[in-house]
Formats: C-alpha cells, structure tokens, sequence
C-alpha cells in the first residue's frame, strides 16, 4: 500500500507493518525539515484553487456556466441549448412562456452563465415571465447531498453515509387525495366507483392544479430535474422527467428510477411522462374536487402528473407505476405489485403483496439474484422490473436478520424520517419518533446479489404474501389456480401500521391485485392476465403468511422471518412442490405436514392456536370478510361470457 510518503508498506506474516520509511531519512540527520518536497500549487489566487478542486465531468450534462462555454464545441452547445428548450417546454405555463436556464450546480456560483443566452423575447406580461430559474438538471448524488445539506432543513449525514431526510407533515401515500381525470377515453377504460382508486376530477381542475404547481416551482430560484427511465425490457422502456423543488426527490427518484447512461441521455429528447412534485405548496381547497390541501393528480392523456401538499417521495415512485399499470396492459404486458428473484438456475418467484407484507424482505435473498423489490412486468419474453431501486422498510431493521438491506445503507441511500443521535449520527431503527414508516431508498446496485439488467425468465412460482392480524391463515398453502386468482383479486393482508397516513394499528384490509391503489383498470382484467400466463408457462401459485400465529394481533405473535424464509426456500428449491399435503375447512387450502427448518406444529394453524373454539370463530369471522369483499367481483365478465369469474368465486372459502 502506498503510505502518502512516496513509500510502499509491506505487510510482514507475524510482524504487523513495516516501519515507515521517510525520504532521505538517516542522510540528512537532524536537519530543520523544509517544505519543498512537492510542486507548488497551480493557482495564483484561493477563488482559482478552489476551480482546481473540481474536475469538469464528462459533457453529459449541461455544463457549468462561466467561461468553459466558449471552449465547448457547437454540437455541445446546441445540445444544450436542445435540453434547455425541452425542460423549459415542461414549465411553461400561461404566467410564462420561456422556461429557465439550464445551469448545472449551484446557482450562485453559476449566475454568470445566464449573459451567454440572451433572454427570449416573450409576450408575457407577468412579473413571473421575467424570472429566471436555475435548473438542476441530473445531478450526482454527491451534489444532491450538498444541496439538501445546505439548504434543506432536516438533511443530515448519517454514521453509515446515508443522508438522512424528513419528509414533512406527511409520512406516508395519501390515496384519499388522488384524482385522475375523467375524459372520453379514461371514462371507458379506467375502473370507477366503488372499490376503484380512481377518483374523477375534469381537465379543466387538472389545469388549474398543474398550473399552481409550475407556478410554484417557477417561483423558486432553483428546481431539480431527473430525466431517467423506467422499465428494463428495452423494448418497453419509459422516459421519465421529475421536476422538483428539492435534493431529497431528486435523489430520490434518482434512486429509485433506472439511471441512463451518459450515451443515453444524450439522445434523451421528450420525456414519455412527467411529474411536477410541488410537494411543499398545497392545493387551493376553493378548487372543485379537492377535498384536503393535497392532491396527487393523474392526466394520462397529457402523461403529466402534479403533486401539491405532500412530500412523501413514495407519492412519485407509485405514482409512475399508476400510470406503468395503464400503459403496459395496453401493450398486453401485465404489470404486477410484486417483488421478484432469481435463482442460480434460472427459476424466477414473484412476491405480491400489500405494503409490509416482505415484498422487500423476502425478495432481498442472499441465495439469489435480486431483480426488484416492488414493481414488475411480465411480458412475452419474461419479466422485467420497472425500477432502478429498492424502497425498504426500517422499522426494526437489523444486520442479522435483514444483512444485505442493511448494509446498502451507505453514502447514496436516501434514509427518509429515522431518528439518529445527534453527535454519533447513529441511526435508531427502533426510534418511531417521526413514524413508523421510515424508509430507504438505494439504487439496487446496492445489493450485491442484484440482476443488472434487472429481467429473467417466465417465473416458475407465483408467491402471494398476506400478513394476517387474525392468525388463522397458514404459513404457507399451494393453491390451484382459480385459488390463486381468489387470493390475487382478494389481495388481503393486515395493513401494518404507517405507509397509508393515519394507520396505526394492523386492521384487516383487501386490495384488489394487492395493489388496489396503483391499478388503473377492473382487477380481473389484470387477473385474467395473470391467469394466462401463469397457466402458460406453468406458474404454481402459494399462499404464504407473513402474519400472525397462535392467535390473532395480540394475542399470537408474528411469524419468525427465519421459519417464513425456510418456507420459502422449500418453495424455490421445489421441494414443496412434491410434499405430503392435507386440505384445510372453509378456505380449502392444501397445507403441507411438514417443511425442514419450520416447526411442524405451526403449519396447521389450530394446532398453534391454545384456544381452538377462539380459532374457528375467527377463521369464520375472516371468511366472512373475503366473502362481502368478493362481492363487487361476482359479475365481471371476461370475454363472451362469465366463466372465468365463477370458477374464480367457487375457489373462495365454503362456509
Ligand atoms: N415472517 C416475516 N416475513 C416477512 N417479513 C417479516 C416477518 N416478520 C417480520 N417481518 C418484517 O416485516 C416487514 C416487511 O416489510 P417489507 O418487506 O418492506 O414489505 P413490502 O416490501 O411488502 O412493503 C419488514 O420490516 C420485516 O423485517
Ligand atoms: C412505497 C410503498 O411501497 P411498499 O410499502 O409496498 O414497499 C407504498 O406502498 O407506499
Ligand atoms: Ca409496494
Ligand atoms: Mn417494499
């Protein structure tokens, strides 16, 4: 190892490191050290120094203002100014015409660069069509750092290198103020009404909502710009852009989104779809259709989303897989709320299920290849995972039981709501001071087991999770086929306390498709998708429980994720597949006897249960529950006639 000095250090076997041996030493004595020993520095004055310090990127990105311009070549230029017009294009609105300068880093030390481009000439006649607004565009984590540090309240390094952030008032998706405009088109295609996330507003409220929010972000002396990707089948990538007014989602969504290469986001162009995430502002209640001061708006025929009166960065990751939910099925690829991974021989699993039911958890395997943790597609050719990163819970995160979650808590990671110390800066995962939906958001580069290009092959197993608070479900079931359609539209879990504002104790709870929040369409249109392909390419279908046993919350306890994982490795290993089974009463499931590493007694859930008349009372009162909750799904018809959704209803619980 070079030690500074010029010198090497050579580790010795038993004698720990060599002496350091200093230039000259032993000749010139006891000589009075002069500091000549390097070159002088390059710059003649501090302000020069500090321009040494840092090196000009490769020209990806628009380049710094200030006297580099003029040394640029045209083609450069003309990129710039291409990108300029296209970010300018995104926030122009009716209080103005031209968009602002594209300047990357800090405003301050870039205002020079505005006199290189004249100001465009406008017929706006507003104040605000004067104002120039310095543009962040694709900045580098480390920028971003620097950039919430300084000027966000609440941004913090961590011990372990992760900046720490608030999200605000709001610390979770707030699905009440979602609205999604109702046009000719949306009114025949979308899901409406009873059950549907899908709540109307008109184009003429959008408008008025998207122009609060550019007005907003224009307002501001600086906005944040990330033009990334979704979607890894290449075929079927989306080009996305996030406006913002902060590093926190710019480093967010940088995280989360599939990050283009220099190459690729030079041929850019016009995004597909855009988010203008005016978090910090909110909506005018006076406005129709507005029922708090928040409102995530979708307008798909626009493909632009706005955001007003919440910061919560999950708003735009499930925000964009809303609208991946409209626009894949177009194309018959089924996109699907699910984890998923692979093993070494190729065998995919996907993991559905509702927030914190172990999409992240169970997906984030040592043993196997990590290609997402919450957001898919699965086309013709395989699966592909939308994302670029994962977003993981961290309440009561720990080394030992969750290592490589753990351990991609590192510089880059955005740690959203922890509490840590205020000297250490080390994080408390137990502290729920803030929420109990803390969360990071890595790149899953991150985890060292991750598929890059994040696809693979058709799945061999179709995994649904659901975290039950009554502790009457088993650990884990196989299901046929029409049970697993049950189940998928059923999507029933225990929602665990804070993701959706407002929850805080576990309640049962069915989302459609264990997504009924980001689907766009009737879940049994995404049901027969599913349905198709998993008999197409011979998917078996589980029911595992990630919840309670021996007794519903309260009484029983969770599950051991050391006995949920063991039950999972015999599914990928197909172990399970072949093992004895025997069927349960009212839900009907096939219950395996036994599985190595999990206690056998657990697996039949009465037998866990001190209480068995507490047990069948509950297990009915659960059946209950599924069966009103089907009853909006008895009568979707698929195709000429209504087949496919009775034998789906006649898999449900018997009682
Ligand atoms: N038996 C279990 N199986 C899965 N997760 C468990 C289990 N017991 C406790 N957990 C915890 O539950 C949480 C699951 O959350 P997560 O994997 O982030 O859910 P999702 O990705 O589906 O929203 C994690 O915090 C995990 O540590
Ligand atoms: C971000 C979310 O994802 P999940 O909890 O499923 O990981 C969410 O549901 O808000
Ligand atoms: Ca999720
Ligand atoms: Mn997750």
């Amino acid at each position: 190892m070079e030690n500074g000095n010029g010198n090497r250090n050579v580790v010795m076997p038993g004698k720990g490191l060599t002496r350091i041996q200093t230039n000259g030493s032993g000749k010139k004595g006891n000589e009075v050290c002069h500091d000549d020993s390097s070159l002088p520095v390059k710059a003649q004055t501090i302000d020069e120094l500090h321009s040494l310090q840092k090196k000009k990127s490769a020209p990806t990105t628009p380049i710094t203002g200030s006297s580099f311009v003029a040394t640029f070549a045209m083609s450069e230029e003309e990129r710039q100014r291409q990108q300029l017009q296209s970010i300018s294009a995104s926030l122009a609105s009716s209080a103005r015409e031209t968009g602002p300068k594209v300047v990357r880093g800090d405003p301050g030390k870039a205002f020079k660069h505005v006199h290189h481009h004249p100001v465009v000439p406008t017929i706006s006649v507003s104040d605000s069509a004067l104002k120039f607004t310095h543009v962040l565009y694709n900045l580098s984590p480390a920028e971003l750092y620097e950039q919430a540090i300084k000027y966000e309240k609440g941004s913090f390094i961590t011990s372990n290198g992760a900046l720490a952030t608030l999200s605000g008032a709001k610390t979770g998706r707030a699905p009440r103020d979602k609205r999604v405009v109702k046009d000719e088109t949306t009114e025949d295609e979308l899901w409406w009404g009873k059950g549907s996330p899908n709540i109307e507003m008109d184009e003429h409220t959008f408008m008025v909502n998207r122009e609060r929010a550019v007005d907003y972000l224009n307002s501001l002396d600086k906005v944040f710009v990330n033009d990334q990707f979704l979607n890894w089948d290449p075929q079927n990538k989306i080009k996305v852009r996030i406006v913002s007014a902060r590093a926190y989602h710019s480093l967010f969504m940088h995280n989360m989104c599939i990050r283009p290469t220099p190459e690729e986001l030079e041929d850019f162009g016009t995004p597909d779809f855009t988010i203008y995430n005016a978090g910090k502002f909110p909506c005018n209640r006076y406005t129709h259709y507005m029922t708090s001061s928040t409102s995530i708006d979708l307008n798909l025929a626009r493909r632009e989303m706005v955001i007003l009166g919440t910061q919560y960065a999950g708003e735009m990751k499930k925000g964009l897989f809303s609208v991946m939910h409209y626009l894949m099925p177009k194309r018959r690829i089924l996109s699907l709320h699910s984890g998923c991974n692979m093993g070494k021989d190729g065998d995919v699993a996907l993991f559905f299920g509702l927030s914190g039911t172990g999409k992240t958890t169970l997906s984030t395997d040592h043993n196997r290849y990590l290609i997402g943790d919450d957001e898919h597609c699965w086309s013709d050719n395989g699966v592909s995972n939308i994302e670029g990163g994962c977003y993981a819970k961290c309440i009561d995160l720990s080394r030992e039981k969750e290592p490589d979650i753990w351990n991609a808590i590192k510089f880059g990671t955005v740690l959203e709501n922890v509490v840590f110390d205020e000297h250490t800066r080390e994080v408390d995962y137990t502290d729920k001071s803030v929420t109990e939906n803390t969360r990071a958001a890595y790149p899953i580069e991150f985890i060292p087991n991750a598929k890059i290009p994040c696809v693979g092959p058709h799945p061999k197993n179709v995994i649904l999770l659901a975290c039950d608070a009554f502790g009457v479900l088993p650990p884990v079931s196989k299901l046929n086929l029409p049970q697993t359609m049950y189940h998928f539209i059923s999507g029933y879990t225990a929602l665990v306390a804070g993701t959706v504002d407002g929850i805080k104790e576990p309640t049962a709870t069915f989302s459609a498709c264990f997504g009924a929040a980001f689907i766009m369409m009737h879940p049994t249109k995404y049901a027969a998708m599913l349905a198709e392909k998993m008999q197409k390419y011979g998917a078996t279908g589980w029911l595992v429980n990630t919840g309670w046993s021996g007794g519903r919350y309260g009484v029983g306890s969770r599950i051991k994720l050391q006995y949920t994982r063991k039950i999972i490795d015999a599914i990928h290993s197909g172990t399970l597949l072949n093992a004895n089974y025997k069927k349960t009463e009212v839900f009907g499931l096939e219950i395996p006897t036994k599985i190595e590493g999990v206690p056998s007694e657990i697996l039949d859930p009465i037998n866990a249960w001190p209480d068995k008349d507490a047990y069948k009372d509950t297990l009915l009162k659960l059946a209950g529950l599924f069966k009103n909750n089907f009853e909006v799904f008895t009568n979707y018809q698929i195709g000429k006639d209504n087949k496919f959704t009775e034998e789906i209803v006649s898999a449900g619980p018997i009682f």
